[in-house]
């Protein structure tokens, strides 16, 4: 298929500054510092802010965790920032950047570790000569959110005199309906909603927020997004990797709970959200509670899952998910879901929207596609046959990750004395038109939290809203245990059931 590729000229983007918005002083507390998040995202996030001068002069890391790390923390996080942040070794302001890190070893139910972290951030504020705003970062497994929240009330530093506290929670954010619930309960006896920021990474993604842009800011879209042009919506997110030594967190989460319910639910919430009246946190938000809460019961039919078997992926012979690390060999968690959605409102009754997610997939790629009605073909029937076989439908593809991007495929007149038309595209790429683009979230995410800004967070009725539709769902999967798994192999796309989903619709999933 013949691609034109759509560029920005490199002069009007060169000099443009990425932010002008800078923090009042802050000091930023992660629990869970020794953690596998902290070390591959969280600090190399920190560190591109510095680079951008996105933090202020009064700024300090405190890394929180068991293990006694001493004098080991701040070199073990140097390392990180250098292997997973793409920073090469004396690159400007590291060690400035190094030096504002301290690390505070305490068990996290142990009433004297958080008196001794009060006091340790108190002596920051001296040292700084002012009381700083704390951003509470819970980087932690889930069990232990309600209890560090209940602890830093306790201990007086949910509400300090001055500066502002604030949370931010990681996902999975509850494991149903109703833990997610005891969990808001939990939380909110301590901090105030605007304290709290309940962190979706996806949302920080630029190609996500995009998705408003694109809609909102072009007038040749967004009249044609609805039902009356729309055929259906698919969302992908599949990776190659798999559960990369989370045993244990993966046995209890599987694919819904660990991206279906939050990270691609996010995605169609922006894909099919109404406008907000302004980009403020209650305005955005409202409107994506708004969609999920018009998505219409699912039908146990409507969803399809599986489970990696061995195979082969980038070329790598790789074990099936039973033979994982810390999993049961006979695990009946999913590793694969798939699920039909329909929205009951003005916009979208009628348009289906199919979402897949994996693991071990034969390539890592989250897509959106949104695939339109075809016009009458009266005027080419049987005009298509020569290179092109049949003429297809427009789509436009949005390529979440990786080659971060927009495409849109037309039809256009095959160069020859008969009528032929032929699919070619027209292609978007971040890379190509602006320089790279930042694909981890966390960047912006932890400075919109320091700035206060929670317009890119999960609020409490979205994570139930989301639970709501996927708790009947995981108790349905419970009480009736797959017979097949493992079903797919590794390396490949999905389960045959998958296909079976979408293919009852006549439909099938576009190859990414
Ligand atoms: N890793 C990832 O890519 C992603 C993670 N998340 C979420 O982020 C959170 C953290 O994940 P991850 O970093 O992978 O987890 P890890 O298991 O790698 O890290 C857990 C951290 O918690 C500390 N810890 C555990 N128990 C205690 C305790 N009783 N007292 C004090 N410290 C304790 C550990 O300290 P010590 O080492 O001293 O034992 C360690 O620092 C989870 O909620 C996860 O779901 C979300 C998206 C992606
Ligand atoms: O939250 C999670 O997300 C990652 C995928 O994130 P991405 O930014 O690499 O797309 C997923 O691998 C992990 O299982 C899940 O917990």
């Amino acid at each position: 298929m013949a691609t034109t590729e759509v560029s920005v000229s490199p002069e009007l983007v060169k000099d443009v500054p990425r932010s002008e918005r800078v923090p009042e002083p802050s000091v930023v507390i992660i629990f869970g510092a020794s953690g596998d998040l902290t070390k591959r995202k969280l600090l190399p996030a920190l560190f591109h802010l510095e680079q951008q001068g996105l933090l202020p002069q009064e700024f300090a890391i405190v890394g929180v965790a068991r293990r006694d790390l001493k004098s080991s923390f701040a070199p073990d996080m140097r390392d990180g920032i250098l292997k997973f942040g793409g920073v090469k070794e004396g690159e400007n302001k590291l060690d400035e950047f190094i030096a504002r890190i301290s690390y505070h070893a305490m068990e996290f139910d142990n009433d004297d570790g958080y008196s001794k972290l009060r006091d340790l951030l108190d002596k920051i504020d001296e040292k700084h000569g002012k009381k700083c705003n704390r951003l509470f970062y819970l980087a932690v497994a889930p069990e232990y959110f309600a209890d560090i929240v209940n602890h830093l009330g306790a201990h007086s530093m949910a509400q300090p005199e001055a500066g502002h506290a604030r949370v931010i929670i990681e996902k999975p954010f509850g494991h149903d309906l109703e833990s997610a619930r005891q969990l808001n309960d939990d939380v909110n006896k301590v901090f105030d909603e605007n304290q709290i920021f309940r962190i979706d990474h996806y949302l920080g993604k630029e190609t996500v927020q995009n998705i408003l842009v694109f809609r909102f800011a072009n007038g040749i879209f967004e009249p044609i997004w609805n039902r009356n042009y729309i055929d259906h919506v698919q969302i992908t997110a599949a990776e190659s990797i798999g559960i990369e030594g989370r045993g244990p967190f993966y046995e209890k989460a599987g694919a819904l709970r660990d991206v279906v319910q939050n990270h691609m639910m996010e995605l169609l919430s922006f894909v099919a959200m109404e406008p907000p009246v302004s980009f403020e946190a209650d305005a955005v938000r409202g409107e994506k509670v708004k969609v999920w809460k018009a998505i219409k019961p699912i039908p146990i039919e409507n969803t399809a899952r599986g489970q990696y078997a061995a195979g082969t992926v980038d070329g790598q012979q790789v074990k099936g998910y039973r033979e994982e690390e810390r999993v049961d060999p006979q695990s009946r968690t999913e590793t694969f879901a798939a699920v039909k959605l329909e929205i009951e409102n003005w916009r979208w009754a009628g348009v289906p929207f199919y979402l897949r997610a994996g693991k071990r997939m034969a390539k890592r790629a989250t897509e959106i596609t949104i695939q339109f009605k075809q016009p009458p073909m009266l005027l080419f029937s049987g005009a298509s046959g020569g290179p092109c076989k049949e003429i297809q439908p427009n789509i436009i593809t949005m390529r979440i990750q990786p080659d971060e991007g927009i495409s849109l495929r037309f039809g256009a007149k095959f160069p020859s004395p008969d009528m032929t038309v032929c699919p070619v595209v027209m292609d978007f790429k971040y890379a190509g038109a602006f320089g790279s683009s930042s694909a981890n979230g966390y960047e912006r995410l932890l400075l919109d939290a320091m700035l206060g800004d929670a317009t890119l967070f999960a609020h409490r009725d979205g994570v139930e809203s989301t639970w709501a539709l996927y708790t009947p769902i995981l108790e349905k999967w419970q009480k009736t245990p797959p017979s097949d798994f493992p079903n797919y192999a590794s390396g490949s796309w999905g389960p045959d059931c998958a296909n079976e989903l979408i293919g009852r619709d006549g439909r099938k999933w576009k190859k990414v």
